[in-house]
Protein backbone atom coordinates (compact mmCIF):
# COMPACT_ATOMS: atom_id res chain seq x y z
CA UNK A 1 0.00 0.00 0.00
CA UNK A 2 1.13 3.60 -0.60
CA UNK A 3 0.79 5.72 2.22
CA UNK A 4 1.05 9.36 2.78
CA UNK A 5 0.86 10.40 6.53
CA UNK A 6 0.38 14.11 7.20
CA UNK A 7 2.44 15.73 10.56
CA UNK A 8 5.98 14.14 11.67
CA UNK A 9 5.17 14.35 15.84
CA UNK A 10 4.91 11.70 18.07
CA UNK A 11 2.43 10.10 16.42
CA UNK A 12 2.83 10.75 12.48
CA UNK A 13 6.43 9.86 12.85
CA UNK A 14 5.86 6.74 14.64
CA UNK A 15 2.74 5.59 12.84
CA UNK A 16 4.71 6.00 9.39
CA UNK A 17 7.92 4.54 10.76
CA UNK A 18 5.99 1.46 11.35
CA UNK A 19 3.73 1.06 8.42
CA UNK A 20 6.98 0.87 6.51
CA UNK A 21 8.24 -1.67 9.03
CA UNK A 22 5.22 -3.42 7.80
CA UNK A 23 6.49 -3.20 4.24
CA UNK A 24 3.85 -0.49 3.21
CA UNK A 25 5.63 2.63 1.03
CA UNK A 26 5.69 5.66 3.25
CA UNK A 27 5.80 9.31 2.75
CA UNK A 28 5.99 11.42 5.67
CA UNK A 29 4.72 15.02 5.36
CA UNK A 30 5.29 18.08 7.80
CA UNK A 31 4.94 21.55 7.02
CA UNK A 32 8.27 22.01 9.65
CA UNK A 33 10.65 22.65 6.57
CA UNK A 34 14.01 21.81 9.65
CA UNK A 35 12.08 18.79 11.07
CA UNK A 36 12.09 17.25 7.15
CA UNK A 37 15.82 17.95 7.09
CA UNK A 38 16.63 16.39 10.05
CA UNK A 39 14.46 13.36 9.68
CA UNK A 40 15.42 12.99 5.84
CA UNK A 41 19.16 12.40 7.20
CA UNK A 42 17.89 10.13 9.62
CA UNK A 43 18.13 12.36 12.59
CA UNK A 44 14.95 11.66 14.99
CA UNK A 45 13.82 15.26 16.35
CA UNK A 46 11.75 13.45 19.56
CA UNK A 47 13.19 10.94 22.04
CA UNK A 48 11.19 7.95 21.76
CA UNK A 49 13.20 4.63 22.34
CA UNK A 50 14.15 2.48 19.31
CA UNK A 51 12.71 5.13 16.82
CA UNK A 52 15.93 6.33 15.18
CA UNK A 53 17.04 2.57 14.60
CA UNK A 54 13.70 1.71 12.51
CA UNK A 55 13.78 4.43 10.55
CA UNK A 56 17.24 3.95 9.12
CA UNK A 57 16.89 0.73 8.36
CA UNK A 58 13.41 1.86 6.46
CA UNK A 59 14.95 4.75 4.86
CA UNK A 60 17.76 2.30 3.81
CA UNK A 61 15.31 0.00 2.47
CA UNK A 62 13.41 2.70 0.44
CA UNK A 63 10.09 1.99 2.24
CA UNK A 64 9.83 5.89 3.95
CA UNK A 65 10.93 9.00 2.85
CA UNK A 66 10.12 12.49 4.11
CA UNK A 67 9.32 15.99 2.54
CA UNK A 68 7.47 19.05 2.81
CA UNK A 69 5.38 19.11 -0.44
CA UNK A 70 2.04 17.35 0.40
CA UNK A 71 1.42 16.93 -3.30
CA UNK A 72 4.53 14.82 -3.75
CA UNK A 73 3.39 12.55 -0.60
CA UNK A 74 -0.57 12.09 -2.15
CA UNK A 75 1.01 11.27 -5.90
CA UNK A 76 -0.19 7.82 -6.05
CA UNK A 77 -1.13 7.16 -2.44
CA UNK A 78 -3.99 4.99 -1.59
CA UNK A 79 -4.36 6.43 1.66
CA UNK A 80 -3.44 9.87 3.82
CA UNK A 81 -3.54 9.86 7.53
CA UNK A 82 -3.57 12.61 8.98
CA UNK A 83 -1.52 12.88 12.45
CA UNK A 84 -1.46 17.25 13.09
CA UNK A 85 -1.71 18.08 16.57
CA UNK A 86 -5.13 19.09 18.05
CA UNK A 87 -4.16 21.27 20.64
CA UNK A 88 -6.43 23.07 23.69
CA UNK A 89 -8.13 26.10 22.70
CA UNK A 90 -8.51 28.61 26.03
CA UNK A 91 -12.05 27.58 26.36
CA UNK A 92 -10.56 23.86 26.74
CA UNK A 93 -12.02 22.43 23.05
CA UNK A 94 -9.89 21.00 20.75
CA UNK A 95 -8.00 23.55 18.03
CA UNK A 96 -8.94 22.32 14.81
CA UNK A 97 -7.08 25.05 12.91
CA UNK A 98 -4.74 22.54 11.38
CA UNK A 99 -6.69 19.77 10.42
CA UNK A 100 -8.47 22.27 8.66
CA UNK A 101 -5.61 23.58 6.69
CA UNK A 102 -4.51 20.14 6.38
CA UNK A 103 -8.11 18.93 4.55
CA UNK A 104 -7.86 22.18 2.52
CA UNK A 105 -4.35 21.24 1.37
CA UNK A 106 -5.52 17.20 0.55
CA UNK A 107 -8.26 18.82 -1.31
CA UNK A 108 -6.01 21.03 -3.60
CA UNK A 109 -3.97 18.06 -4.92
CA UNK A 110 -6.17 15.03 -4.19
CA UNK A 111 -6.34 12.26 -6.81
CA UNK A 112 -9.62 10.19 -7.11
CA UNK A 113 -10.40 7.18 -4.64
CA UNK A 114 -7.97 8.45 -2.39
CA UNK A 115 -9.18 7.24 1.44
CA UNK A 116 -8.33 10.43 3.97
CA UNK A 117 -8.28 8.90 7.35
CA UNK A 118 -8.25 10.97 10.42
CA UNK A 119 -5.44 9.59 13.30
CA UNK A 120 -5.38 13.06 15.18
CA UNK A 121 -7.86 13.43 18.18
CA UNK A 122 -10.50 15.05 17.39
CA UNK A 123 -14.06 16.42 18.43
CA UNK A 124 -17.30 14.50 17.24
CA UNK A 125 -17.99 15.65 13.77
CA UNK A 126 -14.65 16.48 12.99
CA UNK A 127 -14.48 13.76 10.06
CA UNK A 128 -17.35 15.26 8.55
CA UNK A 129 -16.13 18.52 8.22
CA UNK A 130 -12.96 17.31 6.89
CA UNK A 131 -15.00 15.41 4.04
CA UNK A 132 -16.77 19.28 3.50
CA UNK A 133 -13.32 20.68 3.55
CA UNK A 134 -11.89 18.80 1.20
CA UNK A 135 -15.15 18.39 -0.86
CA UNK A 136 -15.17 22.41 -0.55
CA UNK A 137 -11.65 22.81 -2.02
CA UNK A 138 -11.83 20.24 -4.80
CA UNK A 139 -15.26 20.74 -5.79
CA UNK A 140 -15.92 16.77 -5.83
CA UNK A 141 -16.58 13.88 -3.73
CA UNK A 142 -14.81 11.22 -5.45
CA UNK A 143 -12.68 10.32 -2.23
CA UNK A 144 -13.58 8.41 1.30
CA UNK A 145 -12.62 9.76 4.79
CA UNK A 146 -12.84 7.25 7.98
CA UNK A 147 -11.75 7.66 11.47
CA UNK A 148 -8.54 5.80 13.06
CA UNK A 149 -7.93 7.23 16.77
CA UNK A 150 -4.24 6.73 17.94
CA UNK A 151 -4.02 5.06 21.15
CA UNK A 152 0.10 4.58 21.78
CA UNK A 153 1.66 6.08 24.31
CA UNK A 154 4.74 7.93 24.42
CA UNK A 155 8.27 6.22 25.25
CA UNK A 156 6.35 2.83 24.30
CA UNK A 157 5.12 4.27 21.47
CA UNK A 158 7.00 1.53 19.16
CA UNK A 159 5.41 -1.72 20.86
CA UNK A 160 2.22 -0.06 21.26
CA UNK A 161 1.46 0.16 17.61
CA UNK A 162 3.57 -3.13 16.50
CA UNK A 163 1.52 -4.95 19.23
CA UNK A 164 -1.42 -2.65 19.51
CA UNK A 165 -4.37 -4.13 21.43
CA UNK A 166 -7.10 -3.11 19.45
CA UNK A 167 -7.55 -0.85 16.59
CA UNK A 168 -10.51 0.97 15.95
CA UNK A 169 -12.21 1.88 12.65
CA UNK A 170 -14.64 4.34 11.87
CA UNK A 171 -15.77 4.45 8.09
CA UNK A 172 -18.77 4.80 6.10
CA UNK A 173 -18.35 2.61 3.15
CA UNK A 174 -17.41 -1.12 2.64
CA UNK A 175 -14.37 0.47 0.63
CA UNK A 176 -12.98 2.14 3.41
CA UNK A 177 -12.89 -0.71 5.66
CA UNK A 178 -11.28 -2.54 3.35
CA UNK A 179 -8.59 -0.50 3.36
CA UNK A 180 -8.10 0.00 6.92
CA UNK A 181 -8.75 -4.00 7.31
CA UNK A 182 -5.85 -4.27 5.21
CA UNK A 183 -3.54 -1.84 6.91
CA UNK A 184 -3.74 -3.54 10.81
CA UNK A 185 -4.04 -6.93 9.36
CA UNK A 186 -0.09 -7.45 10.20
CA UNK A 187 -0.70 -5.83 13.39
CA UNK A 188 -2.52 -9.26 13.96
CA UNK A 189 -5.25 -6.92 16.29
CA UNK A 190 -8.76 -7.38 17.29
CA UNK A 191 -10.58 -4.52 14.96
CA UNK A 192 -13.65 -2.57 16.26
CA UNK A 193 -15.46 -1.51 13.32
CA UNK A 194 -17.69 1.65 13.62
CA UNK A 195 -19.86 4.70 12.51
CA UNK A 196 -17.23 8.03 12.57
CA UNK A 197 -18.94 9.35 15.45
CA UNK A 198 -18.48 6.38 17.62
CA UNK A 199 -14.57 6.04 16.50
CA UNK A 200 -14.31 10.02 17.55
CA UNK A 201 -15.91 9.21 20.63
CA UNK A 202 -14.13 5.86 21.22
CA UNK A 203 -10.85 7.70 21.50
CA UNK A 204 -11.54 10.64 24.12
CA UNK A 205 -14.06 8.00 26.41
CA UNK A 206 -10.82 5.98 26.53
CA UNK A 207 -8.58 9.09 27.60
CA UNK A 208 -11.09 10.23 29.93
CA UNK A 209 -11.37 6.33 31.74
CA UNK A 210 -7.55 6.42 32.10
CA UNK A 211 -7.51 9.51 33.26
CA UNK A 212 -10.48 8.89 35.87
CA UNK A 213 -8.50 5.62 37.16
CA UNK A 214 -5.57 8.05 38.45
CA UNK A 215 -7.52 10.58 39.98
CA UNK A 216 -9.59 7.58 41.72
CA UNK A 217 -6.38 6.23 43.10
CA UNK A 218 -4.97 9.70 43.47
CA UNK A 219 -8.24 10.82 46.05
CA UNK A 220 -7.60 7.01 47.52
CA UNK A 221 -4.18 7.94 48.07
CA UNK A 222 -4.80 11.09 50.70
CA UNK A 223 -6.94 9.09 52.20
CA UNK A 224 -4.77 6.53 52.76
CA UNK A 225 -2.73 9.15 54.33
CA UNK A 226 -4.72 10.15 56.87
CA UNK A 227 -5.28 7.16 58.14
CA UNK A 228 -2.21 5.30 57.98
CA UNK A 229 -2.80 2.74 55.18
CA UNK A 230 -0.52 2.30 51.94
CA UNK A 231 -1.54 2.71 48.79
CA UNK A 232 0.78 0.62 46.63
CA UNK A 233 -0.47 -2.44 48.50
CA UNK A 234 -4.16 -1.06 48.34
CA UNK A 235 -3.48 -0.77 44.51
CA UNK A 236 -2.42 -4.50 44.15
CA UNK A 237 -5.01 -5.77 46.60
CA UNK A 238 -7.92 -4.27 44.84
CA UNK A 239 -6.13 -4.39 40.98
CA UNK A 240 -6.13 -8.29 41.42
CA UNK A 241 -10.00 -8.26 40.87
CA UNK A 242 -10.10 -8.07 36.99
CA UNK A 243 -13.07 -6.19 36.89
CA UNK A 244 -10.69 -3.25 38.14
CA UNK A 245 -7.34 -4.30 36.68
CA UNK A 246 -3.96 -3.47 37.47
CA UNK A 247 -2.88 -0.91 35.51
CA UNK A 248 -3.27 2.46 36.00
CA UNK A 249 -3.59 2.86 39.49
CA UNK A 250 -0.33 3.68 40.22
CA UNK A 251 -0.53 6.99 42.74
CA UNK A 252 1.44 9.81 42.29
CA UNK A 253 1.33 13.51 41.48
CA UNK A 254 -1.61 13.52 38.75
CA UNK A 255 -1.38 12.88 35.30
CA UNK A 256 0.23 15.18 32.62
CA UNK A 257 1.14 15.00 29.33
CA UNK A 258 -0.11 16.11 25.62
CA UNK A 259 -3.41 14.37 25.79
CA UNK A 260 -5.12 13.79 29.22
CA UNK A 261 -5.17 17.42 30.28
CA UNK A 262 -6.12 18.22 26.71
CA UNK A 263 -8.20 15.67 26.01
CA UNK A 264 -10.41 15.48 28.85
CA UNK A 265 -10.64 19.10 28.65
CA UNK A 266 -11.97 18.42 24.83
CA UNK A 267 -14.43 15.83 26.28
CA UNK A 268 -16.10 18.22 28.63
CA UNK A 269 -16.76 20.72 25.70
CA UNK A 270 -17.70 18.17 23.24
CA UNK A 271 -20.48 17.04 25.94
CA UNK A 272 -21.59 20.66 26.62
CA UNK A 273 -21.74 21.23 23.05
CA UNK A 274 -24.10 18.38 23.05
CA UNK A 275 -26.07 19.76 25.53
CA UNK A 276 -24.76 17.00 28.47
CA UNK A 277 -23.10 18.27 30.98
CA UNK A 278 -20.64 15.86 32.49
CA UNK A 279 -20.35 15.07 35.97
CA UNK A 280 -17.21 12.66 36.66
CA UNK A 281 -14.69 14.52 34.13
CA UNK A 282 -14.80 18.27 35.84
CA UNK A 283 -14.02 16.37 39.39
CA UNK A 284 -11.27 13.93 37.75
CA UNK A 285 -9.65 16.85 36.49
CA UNK A 286 -10.03 19.36 39.76
CA UNK A 287 -8.54 16.11 41.49
CA UNK A 288 -5.55 15.97 39.37
CA UNK A 289 -4.71 19.58 39.53
CA UNK A 290 -4.72 20.06 43.62
CA UNK A 291 -2.57 16.51 43.38
CA UNK A 292 0.18 18.30 41.40
CA UNK A 293 1.25 20.42 44.35
CA UNK A 294 0.99 17.73 47.16
CA UNK A 295 4.36 17.43 46.93
CA UNK A 296 5.33 21.41 47.33
CA UNK A 297 2.77 21.08 50.73
CA UNK A 298 4.83 17.54 52.06
CA UNK A 299 7.73 19.71 51.09
CA UNK A 300 6.76 22.55 53.26
CA UNK A 301 5.23 20.34 56.44
CA UNK A 302 9.86 18.70 56.02
CA UNK A 303 10.79 22.12 56.02
CA UNK A 304 9.33 23.72 58.93
CA UNK A 305 6.79 25.27 56.68
CA UNK A 306 9.14 27.65 55.39
CA UNK A 307 10.65 27.09 52.04
CA UNK A 308 12.40 30.79 51.63
CA UNK A 309 16.16 30.50 50.85
CA UNK A 310 16.01 27.10 50.66
CA UNK A 311 17.73 24.50 48.45
CA UNK A 312 15.50 22.44 46.40
CA UNK A 313 16.69 19.19 44.12
CA UNK A 314 14.16 18.69 41.39
CA UNK A 315 14.86 15.35 40.29
CA UNK A 316 12.70 14.56 36.59
CA UNK A 317 10.97 17.39 34.65
CA UNK A 318 9.66 15.34 31.75
CA UNK A 319 5.87 14.39 31.88
CA UNK A 320 6.88 10.38 32.25
CA UNK A 321 10.06 8.58 32.22
CA UNK A 322 11.06 7.27 28.57
CA UNK A 323 10.31 11.23 27.15
CA UNK A 324 11.43 14.12 26.42
CA UNK A 325 8.29 15.93 26.64
CA UNK A 326 7.63 18.61 28.93
CA UNK A 327 3.76 19.17 27.80
CA UNK A 328 1.77 19.45 30.95
CA UNK A 329 3.90 17.99 32.69
CA UNK A 330 3.31 18.21 36.43
CA UNK A 331 6.66 20.26 36.85
CA UNK A 332 5.27 23.20 34.99
CA UNK A 333 2.92 23.73 38.21
CA UNK A 334 5.84 22.92 40.75
CA UNK A 335 8.57 24.53 39.80
CA UNK A 336 6.75 28.52 40.05
CA UNK A 337 5.12 27.08 43.29
CA UNK A 338 8.58 26.93 44.49
CA UNK A 339 9.43 30.19 42.79
CA UNK A 340 6.71 31.53 44.79
CA UNK A 341 8.10 30.65 48.26
CA UNK A 342 11.17 31.79 47.62
CA UNK A 343 12.85 28.27 47.00
CA UNK A 344 16.37 27.59 45.24
CA UNK A 345 15.52 25.19 42.64
CA UNK A 346 17.74 23.31 41.17
CA UNK A 347 16.52 20.85 38.41
CA UNK A 348 17.95 17.82 36.52
CA UNK A 349 16.43 15.28 34.18
CA UNK A 350 18.16 12.53 31.99
CA UNK A 351 16.69 13.55 28.71
CA UNK A 352 14.00 16.92 29.11
CA UNK A 353 17.10 19.47 29.10
CA UNK A 354 16.28 21.39 25.87
CA UNK A 355 12.08 21.21 26.49
CA UNK A 356 12.99 22.12 29.89
CA UNK A 357 14.84 25.54 29.13
CA UNK A 358 12.33 26.54 26.95
CA UNK A 359 8.95 25.10 28.77
CA UNK A 360 10.36 26.76 32.37
CA UNK A 361 12.54 29.65 31.65
CA UNK A 362 15.44 30.86 34.00
CA UNK A 363 15.24 27.01 35.50
CA UNK A 364 18.73 26.03 36.57
CA UNK A 365 19.51 22.36 35.66
CA UNK A 366 22.47 20.52 36.63
CA UNK A 367 24.06 18.04 34.32
CA UNK A 368 23.67 15.06 36.90
CA UNK A 369 21.74 13.71 39.82
CA UNK A 370 24.85 14.68 41.37
CA UNK A 371 24.79 18.28 40.64
CA UNK A 372 21.83 18.80 41.78
CA UNK A 373 21.23 17.30 45.00
CA UNK A 374 24.27 19.27 46.23
CA UNK A 375 23.77 20.72 49.31
CA UNK A 376 20.36 20.57 48.95
CA UNK A 377 18.00 21.13 52.31
CA UNK A 378 14.98 18.42 50.17
CA UNK A 379 15.21 16.42 46.81
CA UNK A 380 12.03 16.08 44.79
CA UNK A 381 11.50 13.37 43.15
CA UNK A 382 9.23 14.18 40.27
CA UNK A 383 9.70 11.81 37.31
CA UNK A 384 9.77 8.20 37.97
CA UNK A 385 13.01 8.04 35.34
CA UNK A 386 14.67 3.87 35.53
CA UNK A 387 18.15 5.75 36.18
CA UNK A 388 16.89 7.47 39.92
CA UNK A 389 16.37 3.90 40.93
CA UNK A 390 19.47 2.81 40.51
CA UNK A 391 20.60 6.34 42.97
CA UNK A 392 22.83 5.05 45.86
CA UNK A 393 21.08 5.99 49.13
CA UNK A 394 24.35 6.29 50.99
CA UNK A 395 26.02 8.97 48.36
CA UNK A 396 22.40 10.66 48.31
CA UNK A 397 22.74 11.12 51.76
CA UNK A 398 26.61 12.41 51.90
CA UNK A 399 25.54 14.95 49.37
CA UNK A 400 22.72 16.54 50.55
CA UNK A 401 22.45 19.25 53.26
CA UNK A 402 19.63 17.23 55.00
CA UNK A 403 18.63 14.08 54.21
CA UNK A 404 14.77 14.64 53.39
CA UNK A 405 13.34 13.40 49.82
CA UNK A 406 10.30 13.79 48.96
CA UNK A 407 8.80 11.13 46.33
CA UNK A 408 6.10 12.10 43.95
CA UNK A 409 5.98 8.50 42.08
CA UNK A 410 6.84 6.16 45.19
CA UNK A 411 9.83 5.41 43.52
CA UNK A 412 11.54 4.54 46.59
CA UNK A 413 11.03 1.92 49.33
CA UNK A 414 10.27 3.12 52.61
CA UNK A 415 11.78 0.75 54.70
CA UNK A 416 15.06 1.45 52.60
CA UNK A 417 14.88 5.13 52.76
CA UNK A 418 14.49 4.74 57.00
CA UNK A 419 17.63 2.11 57.25
CA UNK A 420 19.68 4.80 55.37
CA UNK A 421 18.41 7.72 57.90
CA UNK A 422 16.03 9.61 55.68
CA UNK A 423 12.65 11.62 56.22
CA UNK A 424 11.01 9.98 53.27
CA UNK A 425 7.30 11.16 52.18
CA UNK A 426 5.55 9.30 49.17
CA UNK A 427 2.42 9.80 48.19
CA UNK A 428 -0.40 7.23 50.10
CA UNK A 429 1.67 5.85 52.25
CA UNK A 430 2.93 6.67 55.89
CA UNK A 431 5.77 9.13 55.95
CA UNK A 432 8.95 7.80 57.85
CA UNK A 433 11.76 9.58 59.38
CA UNK A 434 15.21 7.83 59.78
CA UNK A 435 16.36 10.63 60.78
CA UNK A 436 14.15 10.01 64.40
CA UNK A 437 14.80 6.43 64.30
CA UNK A 438 18.84 7.29 64.31
CA UNK A 439 17.70 9.48 67.35
CA UNK A 440 15.91 7.24 69.11
CA UNK A 441 18.65 4.41 68.51
CA UNK A 442 21.26 6.99 69.82
CA UNK A 443 18.62 7.15 72.58
CA UNK A 444 18.09 4.10 73.54
CA UNK A 445 21.66 3.11 73.14
CA UNK A 446 22.46 5.76 75.83
CA UNK A 447 19.88 4.71 78.18
CA UNK A 448 20.75 1.28 78.43
CA UNK A 449 24.64 2.06 78.95
CA UNK A 450 23.14 4.59 82.19
CA UNK A 451 20.61 2.13 83.16
CA UNK A 452 23.55 -0.57 83.22
CA UNK A 453 25.80 1.61 84.70
CA UNK A 454 23.19 3.59 87.63
CA UNK A 455 22.33 -0.55 88.25
CA UNK A 456 25.55 -1.54 88.80
N1 LIG B 1 1.44 12.33 21.53
C1 LIG B 1 0.75 11.23 21.77
O1 LIG B 1 1.18 10.36 22.54
C2 LIG B 1 -0.58 10.98 21.11
C3 LIG B 1 -1.16 9.71 21.19
C4 LIG B 1 -2.40 9.50 20.58
C5 LIG B 1 -3.02 10.52 19.89
N2 LIG B 1 -2.43 11.75 19.81
C6 LIG B 1 -3.08 12.78 18.99
O2 LIG B 1 -2.43 12.80 17.73
C7 LIG B 1 -2.33 14.13 17.21
C8 LIG B 1 -0.89 14.50 16.98
O3 LIG B 1 -0.22 14.51 18.20
P1 LIG B 1 1.38 14.65 18.30
O4 LIG B 1 1.73 14.55 19.73
O5 LIG B 1 2.01 13.72 17.33
O6 LIG B 1 1.56 16.16 17.78
P2 LIG B 1 2.90 16.97 17.52
O7 LIG B 1 2.60 18.37 17.89
O8 LIG B 1 4.06 16.27 18.14
O9 LIG B 1 3.10 16.88 15.93
C9 LIG B 1 2.23 17.45 15.01
C10 LIG B 1 3.01 17.70 13.72
O10 LIG B 1 2.10 18.16 12.71
C11 LIG B 1 2.78 19.11 11.91
N3 LIG B 1 1.81 19.93 11.17
C12 LIG B 1 0.95 20.87 11.63
N4 LIG B 1 0.26 21.41 10.62
C13 LIG B 1 0.67 20.80 9.49
C14 LIG B 1 0.32 20.93 8.13
N5 LIG B 1 -0.61 21.80 7.71
N6 LIG B 1 0.94 20.14 7.23
C15 LIG B 1 1.89 19.25 7.62
N7 LIG B 1 2.26 19.10 8.90
C16 LIG B 1 1.66 19.86 9.83
C17 LIG B 1 3.60 19.89 12.91
O11 LIG B 1 4.65 20.60 12.28
C18 LIG B 1 4.08 18.77 13.84
O12 LIG B 1 5.33 18.26 13.41
C19 LIG B 1 -3.06 14.99 18.24
O13 LIG B 1 -4.41 15.11 17.87
C20 LIG B 1 -2.94 14.19 19.52
O14 LIG B 1 -3.98 14.49 20.43
C21 LIG B 1 -1.22 12.00 20.39
O1 LIG C 1 -1.01 4.66 37.02
C1 LIG C 1 -0.65 5.70 36.45
C2 LIG C 1 -0.44 5.78 35.05
C3 LIG C 1 -0.06 6.99 34.50
N1 LIG C 1 0.12 8.09 35.28
C4 LIG C 1 0.47 9.38 34.65
O2 LIG C 1 -0.44 9.63 33.59
C5 LIG C 1 0.19 10.38 32.56
C6 LIG C 1 -0.03 9.73 31.21
O3 LIG C 1 0.68 8.51 31.14
P1 LIG C 1 0.57 7.53 29.88
O4 LIG C 1 -0.83 7.19 29.65
O5 LIG C 1 1.53 6.43 30.10
O6 LIG C 1 1.17 8.46 28.75
P2 LIG C 1 0.67 9.13 27.39
O7 LIG C 1 1.80 8.97 26.44
O8 LIG C 1 0.16 10.48 27.69
O9 LIG C 1 -0.53 8.19 26.83
C7 LIG C 1 -1.90 8.48 27.05
O10 LIG C 1 -2.39 9.43 26.13
C8 LIG C 1 -2.22 9.05 24.74
C9 LIG C 1 -2.67 10.23 23.89
O11 LIG C 1 -4.03 10.28 23.70
C10 LIG C 1 -3.02 7.79 24.47
O12 LIG C 1 -2.88 7.42 23.12
C11 LIG C 1 -2.56 6.67 25.41
O13 LIG C 1 -3.36 5.51 25.20
C12 LIG C 1 -2.68 7.16 26.84
O14 LIG C 1 -2.17 6.16 27.74
C13 LIG C 1 1.65 10.50 32.97
O15 LIG C 1 1.86 11.77 33.54
C14 LIG C 1 1.85 9.40 34.00
O16 LIG C 1 2.85 9.72 34.93
C15 LIG C 1 -0.09 8.02 36.65
O17 LIG C 1 0.06 9.01 37.37
N2 LIG C 1 -0.46 6.82 37.20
Amino acid sequence: MKLCVIGTGYVGLVSGVCYSHIGHEVVCVDRDQEKIKRLSQGEVPIFEPGLEDMLASNMAAGRLSFTTRLSDGLAGADAAIIAVGTPARADGSANLDYVEAVAKEIGSCITAGLVVITKSTVPVGTNRKVKNWIAETCGHEDFEVASCPEFLREGTAIADTLEMERAVIGVESVNAERLLRDLHKPFQTTIVTCNLETAEMAKYAANAFLATKISFINEVANVCEQVGADVTSLAEAIGLDHRIGRHFLKAGIGYGGSCFPKDTQAFIRVAQQAGYDLQIVPAVERVNAAQRLTVVHKLKTALGHNLAGKQIAMLGLAFKPNTDDMRAAPALDVYPALEREQANTVAFDPIATEQAKAALPGIQLANTWQQAVKDADAVLLLTDWETFKDISLPELKKLTKQPIVIDGRNMFDPKEMEMHGFYYDSVGRPVVDGRLERIREWEDLVLGVYDRFANG
